[in-house]
């Protein structure tokens, strides 16, 4: 089952032609990334500020299909593909309508903030991003 989220294609993140830009579809992609740490109970202010973790992205792999429109809601589908030791690959769909606009795979990586090297996922969190575990077919 993937996380699921909406968020409405704003004036500002559109050209003046009024369709979308796509730097502003990376803005709402790590959105995304942190409402689902919220889902299950992780804040990204507990984990970059009381547990001194940070989640920089390793890898993406984007396609975009067909434009969106100022005014489209975009509704996100986000599959957890693999958890790895410190790493996790993320596959997240946005669709207007049911109609797939675009699609990325993300590699994330667990870091501290101290010395921004890699460490393995807390139990907890690993707990959490497997409620979204949905494997490649
Ligand atoms: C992520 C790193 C710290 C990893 O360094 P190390 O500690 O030496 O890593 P390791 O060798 O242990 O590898 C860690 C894992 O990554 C995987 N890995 C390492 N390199 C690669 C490559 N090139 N490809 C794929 N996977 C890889 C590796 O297989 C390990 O996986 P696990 O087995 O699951 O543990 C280092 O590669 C790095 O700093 N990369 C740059 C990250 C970056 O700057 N990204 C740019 C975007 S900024 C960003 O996304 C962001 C910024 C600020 C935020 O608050 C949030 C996000």
């Amino acid at each position: 089952m993937p996380f699921e989220t909406s968020q409405p294609l704003r004036f500002g993140d559109c050209d003046l032609t009024g369709i979308a830009y796509h730097p502003a579809y990376f803005s709402m992609l790590v959105e995304v990334n942190r409402a689902m740490f919220a889902s299950f109970g992780v804040s990204w202010e507990e984990m970059m500020l009381e547990r001194n973790l940070g989640m920089p992205v390793l890898k993406m792999d984007i396609g975009f299909e067909k434009p969106a429109r100022f005014g489209d809601v975009l509704d996100f589908s986000m599959h957890v593909r693999r958890i790895g030791n410190s790493s996790l690959d993320l596959e997240t769909f946005a669709r207007v309508k049911g109609e797939v606009i675009w699609s990325v795979r993300q590699r994330i990586v667990l870091t501290s903030t101290e010395d921004h090297r890699s460490r393995p996922w807390p139990d907890d969190v690993r707990a959490g991003l497997e409620t979204y575990m949905d494997p490649p077919a």
